[in-house]
């Protein structure tokens, strides 16, 4: 998927950490299964993909660093520059040092311009990462990852970086160590308009409380999910539609202590074997999850009680039964949510971020109003009163006319027209016989 791994990259350095996403979303393969979401990705993109581009042998690395060579200035042919701001450490640390602010917030990076960010650098490392996710399987955990870090956003705070959200404070102890964080094929799925440049809090303080994260299995699943949703200033449409992120992915005992050791689905991998998946092909961005949580045909497959809740509040239902029918509907309302989502609480560099595809075209932009209204459960009783009929008095007259020889399937006969060319001709008729008579 285009850009779904975008939230994933928020752990990363502010100015890489949205290539991530838009690299696509697997699972942490055999690095990224090992435990916590950041042994996945080891504290920030750069490091990742500097160990993707050095793993296997020199000839599996050569074409993916010749790949990325003409990229570079001369002097920098190095991969790791790659992502590197065009100035020393020395000159960053300073930059950092002289932009604390009086208040005691620090804003951890020098301007975009200032550190040589380049949309070609970005463009580049999207392309590493979309690498590591081809080869470590690992778009599910990047999604959650960069889920779990927005997700702590508390739009009654206003100050920032202290709201939580998509500020990468998830790569600092405490906040990894909160229990909701144990823990290419490029995925497929809708493409999600990122802005990059995002800045990163700069030090644990940050770190949001624990607890802000959903439970899987709470007392009241519907009323849990709106109170940690609201929080963030999302709705009952972007609860729906986010939660279909588990159209990919596994959950396994040892990390949530959710979800079966394996599966038929998970046993041969691919990455680590095991753990539970909601749909049978997921690494497959879809909406299976819709489908598969609707009908729950099998064992095999995970509905998590906030999964279910989807289907039994009558709010999330209107939303549920539409993806489950139409995926385009459920990519473009997913598209608009994560949009949402990857932006919480996030401050950028430039302020107005950067943008590294051409804008999508007027068309492809334009998100479809949704109208709750036409897939609720009112909507789908049948309409006792449009014509002012019952159905019992509906059904009765359809009875009689079809009893008089009219067919259900055919059009009703214009009688009014007949009759209009039968006077007609008889009055041509008697008007020639007048004439003749004379
Ligand atoms: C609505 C409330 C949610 C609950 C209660 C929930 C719960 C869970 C649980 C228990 C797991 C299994 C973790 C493990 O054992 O490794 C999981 C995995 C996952 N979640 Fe959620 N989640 C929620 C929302 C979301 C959202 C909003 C997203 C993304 C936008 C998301 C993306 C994922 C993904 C991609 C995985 C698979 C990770 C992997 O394969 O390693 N979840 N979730």
């Amino acid at each position: 998927m285009a850009a779904i791994a975008a939230q994933g990259a928020s752990l990363c350095k502010s100015t890489t950490l949205a290539t991530l996403s838009s690299a696509g979303a697997g699972d942490g393969g055999e690095t990224c299964q090992r435990g916590r979401l950041t042994r996945g990705v080891q504290g920030n993109d750069v490091f990742q993909a500097r160990s993707a581009v050095r793993s296997g042998s020199a000839d599996e690395r050569a074409p993916r660093v010749r790949s990325l060579l003409p990229q570079l200035p001369p002097r920098r042919r190095k991969f790791s520059s790659q992502f590197l701001p065009s100035i020393s450490r020395q000159e960053l640390r300073a930059k950092q040092k002289s932009s604390k602010r009086g208040n005691g917030i620090v804003s951890p990076c020098a301007s975009a311009e200032a550190i040589g960010v380049r949309v070609e650098q970005l463009r580049g490392a999207r392309e590493a990462l979309k690498e590591i996710i081809q080869s470590k399987y690992c778009n599910p955990i990047l999604v959650r990852l960069g889920w779990h870090d927005s997700g702590t956003y508390n739009k009654e705070i206003q100050e920032w970086p202290t709201a939580g959200g998509a500020t990468a404070s998830i790569r600092f102890k405490p906040e990894i160590d909160h229990g909701a964080n144990a823990g290419e094929r490029v995925a497929g799925g809708p493409k999600i308009p990122m802005r990059y440049g995002r800045l990163d809090a700069s030090s644990p303080e940050f770190c949001a409380p624990d607890g802000n994260l959903p439970d899987a299995a709470p007392p009241s699943p519907a009323d849990h999910l709106r109170k940690v949703f609201y929080r963030m200033g999302l709705n009952d449409k972007d609860i729906v539609a986010l939660s279909g992120a588990h159209t990919i992915g596994r959950s396994r005992p040892d990390r949530s202590g959710f979800g079966k050791e394996s599966t038929k689905y998970t046993k041969d991998g691919p990455g680590a074997p095991g753990g539970q998946s909601w749909t049978p092909e997921w690494l497959v961005f879809d909406n299976s999850y819709f489908k598969e949580v609707k009908a729950k045909r099998d064992e095999d497959l995970l509905v998590l009680p906030t999964d279910a809740a989807l289907f039994e509040d009558e709010g999330f239902k209107a939303y549920a039964e539409k993806y489950a029918e139409d995926q385009e509907a459920f990519f473009r309302d997913y598209a608009e949510s994560h949009a949402k989502l990857s932006e919480l609480g996030c401050k950028f560099d430039p302020p107005e971020g950067i943008v590294i595809d051409e804008p999508a075209s007027a068309a492809d932009s334009g998100f479809e109003k949704f109208v709750a209204a036409k897939y609720s459960a009112e909507a789908a009783k049948p309409s006792p009163k449009k014509d002012g009929l019952s159905p019992e008095m509906r059904e009765k007259i359809r009875k009689e006319y079809v009893g008089w020889g009219g067919s259900p399937d055919e059009p009703t006969p214009n009688y009014f027209l007949y009759i209009i060319i039968g006077i007609s001709v008889l009055a041509v008729i008697v008007k020639f016989l007048g004439i003749v008579q004379s």
